[in-house]
């Protein structure tokens, strides 16, 4: 087996705010599992798709996608902190096979990641720097933002490169399904925190991050409460998304409109373009089936929380 797709939602409130116990035994039993599995699998190269929260992308210059050559994860909400083991030549050469194939993506030599890499590695395989990491950024959440088609067009490209190598490739989606925390917008933000969305926000001082965490903390267990304080989770919608993503129905998904999703999901939900990235990618292996499932609307994490694992078929 060449390819193993494990795609995870990720949220930086485990931890902090978690679930009821028989809950989180669940989530931990789904990640221990998919733990397992990659560890069967003995991956050789990871292609990680994640989305960032401005804490390595912002508006100063923000691409829709971009492949990094080294990353750097910054270690918010307590995740692990450290350099990523990218392999530094396949990403170039996966940057101009991409080019190449008609999907124009922005390469970084230093790029800053966040808790949508650092988790699923630190779930999946312990380390960030345990296996070799390609790591691809998807805009997420910083309007305007790519459309389905073109992440899946970007996860294409990528996995036709990646079949070229003639490794074992383990594909993650980091993210989604639907939600929508308290991440501030350009529009809409005051004088500071436009300014940080621009570029100072890059390396918080610690005071300010820590009243970063803390304000996501309480938004947390406000939306326990009462979840009317944020877009509420929508676990219709992500059925819906993960009955795509499970029979490889992705081009359906081309037609769904950025404007939708933020109404019926909320605006964080784009995360879930790097699971359509991720499930196209595996798809350049061929067709696939799906092995596993999980999902359960999890508020504490703000979090429609869903896992999918497939092989090929
Ligand atoms: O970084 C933040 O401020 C919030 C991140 C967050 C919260 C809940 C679910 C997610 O997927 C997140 O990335
Ligand atoms: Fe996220």
């Amino acid at each position: 087996m060449k390819a193993l797709l494990q795609c995870l939602s990720h949220s930086p409130l485990v931890g902090h705010v978690d679930p009821e116990p028989s809950v989180l035994n669940e989530v931990n039993r789904v990640i221990r599992h998919s733990r397992e599995r990659v560890n069967a699998f003995d991956p050789e190269l990871i292609l990680l798709f994640s989305p960032d929260h401005y804490n390595g992308f912002f508006y100063d210059i923000m691409p829709s996608f971009c492949i990094g050559t080294s990353a750097y994860a910054i270690g918010d909400f307590g995740t692990a902190a450290g350099h990523l083991k990218v392999p530094a030549k396949l990403s170039e050469d996966a940057v101009q096979y991409v080019m190449d194939a008609g999907v124009d993506v922005a390469l970084s030599h230093k790029m800053q990641v966040d808790h949508g890499f650092a988790q699923p590695l630190e779930f999946l395989v312990g380390h960030l720097d345990q296996v070799p990491v390609i790591p691809v950024f998807i805009n997420s959440v910083a309007v305007p933002l790519p459309s389905f088609q073109r992440a899946r067009l970007l996860g294409d490209a990528l996995g036709r490169y990646l079949a070229t190598l003639n490794k074992r490739v383990l594909i993650i989606g980091s993210g989604g399904l639907s939600h929508q925390p308290p991440v501030p917008e350009l529009a809409t933000a005051d004088s500071r925190i436009q300014e940080r969305l621009l570029g100072s926000g890059r390396n918080l001082p610690t005071e300010e991050r820590q009243a970063r965490t803390q304000r996501v903390i309480d938004a947390a267990h406000r939306f326990v409460d009462n979840q009317n304080t944020l877009h509420p989770l929508n676990p219709e919608w992500d059925q819906w998304f993960l009955e795509r993503i499970a029979t490889g129905d992705l081009m359906s998904l081309d037609n769904v409109s950025n404007q939708d999703v933020s109404d019926k999901a909320g605006k964080s939900t784009h995360e879930v373009k790097n699971w359509v990235a991720a499930a196209a990618a595996m798809a350049a292996f061929g067709p696939y089936q799906e092995e596993s499932r999980y999902y359960r609307p999890i508020p504490e994490w703000i979090a429609g929380y869903g896992a999918l694992t497939a092989v090929p078929a």
